[in-house]
């Protein structure tokens, strides 16, 4: 969140109510959309865990981990965003990938 908004001032109480209802609203839009993308981000889990599996490498992935950090970390920083926040939503994302993926060679293995 960059620090440059203005102040708002409200009309009357209406106004306020108005503001809260219509932030809400495009909360929920945003929300709808950021579960839209962590479901296409998650869905590449097949063909990374098949590309692994056939190369002969461990689902897990430090060195690609500490890459995204460091990402998350700089545009955090830039946007004013908690940095460790940031970091544990990205934590959050990769387990997903990597449960997804153990569970995709697991049913592979067993059939
Ligand atoms: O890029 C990979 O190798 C992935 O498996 C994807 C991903 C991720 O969710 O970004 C998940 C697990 C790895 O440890 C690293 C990254």
């Amino acid at each position: 969140m960059k620090n440059n908004y203005k102040l708002k001032s409200f009309k009357d109480k209406k106004d306020a109510e108005k503001v809260l209802l219509d932030s809400r609203k495009r909360i929920d839009e945003i929300d709808n959309e950021i579960f839209d993308l962590i479901c296409q981000r998650t869905s590449f889990a097949m063909d990374i865990a098949l590309a692994k599996d056939y190369i002969g490498m461990p689902v897990y992935d430090k060195k690609r981990e500490d890459s995204i950090h460091k990402k998350i970390e700089k545009l955090s920083e830039k946007n004013h965003i908690d940095v460790d926040i940031s970091n544990q939503i990205m934590d959050m994302l990769t387990t997903l990938s990597k449960n997804e993926q153990k569970e995709i060679l697991r049913r592979n293995v067993n059939g």
